[in-house]
């Protein structure tokens, strides 16, 4: 399969097809349709279809998808059989969250260390992750690492990513409100809860859901 292939789009939303699969599989459905998963997923059954296209996943009309066979596409394509390391940099209230969060379970990722400079936190462990001092951040040898999650506070956010550039990560997953600058072969994934309350609110007051479909 030629990954290079795959739009995007499409991209974003295999990991929800994954986690939904996923729960099919173990509750012991062996096929769905994409209808049935469009129920699920609240994304149109076309667009769907078009997905596992991609993927070289082709229903069969009246069957729909074998479950464990769409797995093991989404399993191949987003490399669920080998653990993905990440590290974390600042463990306040986010990071505390994050490194709380058991990401093994579903994603077949782990927070594997963590960065801060509070001397307090330094040395401690938060779930299975220990805090090292940020001056080793530039230090440690990261070479399983392309992944690392931003928490620190905004006035830090631009010196440290500049650190995490250098540490070699392809990947970052910035919840700074900073607009990061970073080489154009590092990828930025910048997640604004505000932004994302804001949308939603604009969504309920314009779209409101009871209206679709209706008469
Ligand atoms: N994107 C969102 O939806 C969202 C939501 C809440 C917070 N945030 C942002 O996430 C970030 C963290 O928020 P929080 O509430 O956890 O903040 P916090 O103040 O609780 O935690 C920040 C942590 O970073 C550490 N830190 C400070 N400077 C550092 C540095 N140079 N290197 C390493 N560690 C450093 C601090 O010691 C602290 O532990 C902030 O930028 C905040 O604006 C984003």
């Amino acid at each position: 399969m030629n990954q290079d292939k795959i739009p995007q789009a499409t991209a974003k939303r295999l990991p929800l097809y994954y986690r939904v699969l996923q729960h099919l599989s173990e509750s012991g459905k062996q096929r769905v349709s994409s209808s049935e998963l469009s129920e699920v997923v609240k994304i149109d059954s076309a667009t769907i279809r078009r997905d596992f296209s991609h993927l070289g996943a082709l229903g069969k009309k009246g069957y729909g998808y074998n479950v464990n066979r769409l797995l093991s596409f989404l399993r191949d394509t987003l490399n669920q059989d080998e653990l993905t390391k990440v590290m974390l940099v600042g463990v306040g209230n986010l990071g505390t969250a994050l490194l709380k969060y058991n990401f093994l379970k579903n994603n077949n990722m782990k927070i594997v260390k963590a960065y801060d400079t509070n001397a307090y936190k330094v040395g401690t462990t938060i779930g299975e992750t220990s805090i090292h001092p940020i001056q080793q951040l530039a230090t440690d040898n990261h070479d399983d690492i392309a992944v690392a999650i931003l928490t620190v506070p905004a006035d830090a956010a631009q010196a440290v990513a500049d650190v995490l550039v250098s540490t070699g990560v392809s990947g970052i997953l910035n919840f700074t409100p900073v607009r990061l600058s970073v080489p154009n072969d590092i990828r930025v994934h910048h997640i604004d809860l505000g932004v994302e309350l804001q949308t939603l609110v604009y969504f309920l007051n314009n779209y409101p859901l009871k209206d679709q479909g209706g008469e």
